[in-house]
């Protein structure tokens, strides 16, 4: 892939290092650097004739002084500076040995998730902070006949840890009142929803998904927490990216769809698209919590499905 110049993008590895407690390092760039003055996640050039992996556990070593154990894809992005291009893919790590400190005289911080955006970071990080707020499971309530079994089923869930749950797609019948007590019974346990467009609700404490059909009639981003929306095709991925959305799902995956009446995408279809995007991905359909790290290896954030246990 070249830019709009015809050169080569920098390929760069970068780190959200994630303690126990769910805290996420940054260090701060120095000022003679490229955005220097800025902060940053650890990371950076892959060398001639290195993996990705081996570049993102030189540079943690070479930076923070740590051994990277496990890591796992976040997102992948394509950025244009004024001056060069970078490609950055960013891992997340969960395990590593010795302790993070600043190897080269850098300020490093340990914070929490929510406050990422109290710090200026380079223009290109974005989406990767979105991708770092951001959960690995997002939980689709199913469809339910009776109120007492939504009722039930949203306070399993809520009840389970989960931090994302959204209101399902044939699920129509909610009443205002469901959907306001669904609201304020997540916010009391920190837990976000997503609902279905259009919900019939004054507020907007919510977060809105739009299905792809409705993606395309929308012109302007929809006021709500966050925007999200389904796609299938790359002009649908292109219209979110233009749109600004927060994130997208992509599907279905694995699971030919009766409603839409689509084909199955498969893993490498899947892959291909989210490569075009600067944006996080949910994969969709027929997934459940197991296909996690498959899912990531494919370039997702994560899986939005019924089947997340509880
Ligand atoms: N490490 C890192 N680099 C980033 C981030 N965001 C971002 O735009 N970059 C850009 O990616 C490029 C490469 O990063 P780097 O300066 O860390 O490279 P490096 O560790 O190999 O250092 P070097 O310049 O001494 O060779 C820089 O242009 C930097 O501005 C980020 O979050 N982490
Ligand atoms: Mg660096």
């Amino acid at each position: 892939m070249e830019d709009e110049l015809g050169r080569k993008p920098i390929e760069v590895v970068a780190a959200v290092i994630r303690d126990d407690d769910g805290n996420i390092l940054i260090a701060k760039r120095p000022q003679d650097k490229h955005q220097g003055g800025k902060w940053e996640f650890p990371g950076g050039k892959v060398e001639a004739g290195e993996s990705r992996r081996a570049a993102l556990s030189r540079e943690l070593f070479e930076e923070l002084g740590i051994d990277v154990g496990h890591s796992a894809r976040l997102i992948s992005v394509y950025h244009e500076y004024e001056n060069k291009s970078i490609y950055l893919d960013v891992y997340e790590i969960t395990q590593w040995s010795g302790t993070a400190t600043g190897k080269e005289g850098q300020p490093v911080q340990w914070i929490r998730p929510a406050s990422l955006n109290d710090f200026e970071f380079p223009e290109a990080n974005k989406p990767i902070i979105e991708a770092a707020i951001l959960p690995k499971f997002i939980k689709i309530l199913k469809p339910v006949v009776t109120a007492e079994s939504f009722e039930a089923q949203a306070l399993a869930s809520l009840a389970s840890g989960q931090s994302f749950l959204m209101h399902n797609f044939e699920d129509t019948e909610l009443t205002h009142e469901q959907l306001s007590w669904l609201l304020d019974t997540a916010a009391s346990r920190n837990v976000e929803v997503i609902l279905q467009s259009p919900p019939p609700l004054v507020r907007h404490d919510f977060n809105l998904h739009l299905s792809a059909d409705e993606l395309l009639k929308t012109q302007v981003k929809p006021q709500a927490k966050r925007v999200s929306a389904t796609c299938y095709s790359p002009g649908e991925l292109f219209k979110a990216q233009r749109l600004g959305l927060d994130f997208i799902f992509i599907g279905p995956v694995l699971m030919n769809s009766v409603v839409n009446v689509q084909q199955a995408l498969g893993w490498p279809s899947f892959q291909s698209l989210v490569g075009r995007v600067n944006i996080p991905v949910y994969a969709i359909g027929g997934l459940s919590d197991k296909d996690l790290e498959l899912s990531r290896e494919y370039g997702a954030q994560g899986i939005a499905s019924t089947s997340i246990a509880d």
